[in-house]
């Protein structure tokens, strides 16, 4: 049955920003679908975000890691329909304190957020697969959460280069069934953005699994 929400395509050009949370509490609803980007400080999830939304101030990006403290909201032009810049992890210069403060957050929206259809793991080509990224692979191989993986800043690597390490990232990844999509992507030419899109729209517009209640 289709309603007029179903029928309005989806488009990530209209997308705005809604709201930074530092805590769970401090969330849009939690409902509707939403797709999350996370990935260690500095890795290029805000420019990725920037360059899928066709705009390059939506997210903040920085030279200096750490630039996302905040989890933040920009909701798409389907009603409760929403993309997520999660705060970097593995930034060295905070205090512990701090760390624990972020991944206490991380880990309750990533646990907590029932609409949270599927996690953008993005990482630099250049050095995938941090522990801190491996991590993330089994939390959601552990919790049946489909997985993309964006290989980004390939743009950096000559193309025969960046192509051995997908081939590597690959390799190590065989075995975690949860990798939906494994895309090599660069927010600079755009390398890989159609692919990406269209795997959000899939996820985003699939219809949520039965209630468990
Ligand atoms: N050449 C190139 N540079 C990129 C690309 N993506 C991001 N960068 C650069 O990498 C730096 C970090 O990018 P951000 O998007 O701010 O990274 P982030 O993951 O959001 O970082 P935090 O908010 O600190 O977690 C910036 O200087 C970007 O311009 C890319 O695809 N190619
Ligand atoms: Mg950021």
């Amino acid at each position: 049955m289709d309603s007029d929400l179903t029928q309005k395509n989806l488009s990530f050009n209209s997308a705005r920003f809604m709201v930074s949370a530092s805590k769970l509490n401090e969330c849009p609803a939690d409902i509707g679908a939403e797709v999350a980007f996370a990935g260690r400080s500095n890795a290029g999830k805000s420019s990725a975000l920037n360059t899928i939304t066709v705009n390059g101030k939506l997210a903040r990006t920085s030279k200096t890691p750490g630039r996302t403290r905040l989890i933040n909201f920009f909701s798409l032009n389907r009603e409760n329909t929403r993309l997520v810049d999660l705060p970097g992890y593995g930034y060295a210069r905070v205090s512990r304190d701090m760390k624990d403060d972020w991944q206490t957050h991380l880990g309750h929206y990533l646990n907590d957020r029932r609409c949270l259809r599927g996690l953008v793991l993005v990482m630099d080509i250049r050095h995938p697969l941090t522990e801190f990224d491996q991590t993330m692979v089994q939390w959601c191989q552990h919790n049946t959460m489909p997985l993309m993986i964006l290989a980004t800043k390939s743009d950096k690597l000559k193309f025969g280069q960046a192509k051995t390490a997908m081939l590597g990232i690959r390799q190590k990844l065989n075995e975690f069934s949860c990798v939906q999509h494994l895309i090599m992507f660069s927010s600079s030419n755009k390398t890989g953005l159609d692919e990406c899109r269209q795997a959000l729209v899939h996820w985003l517009e699939a219809e949520p699994e039965a209630a468990e209640e």
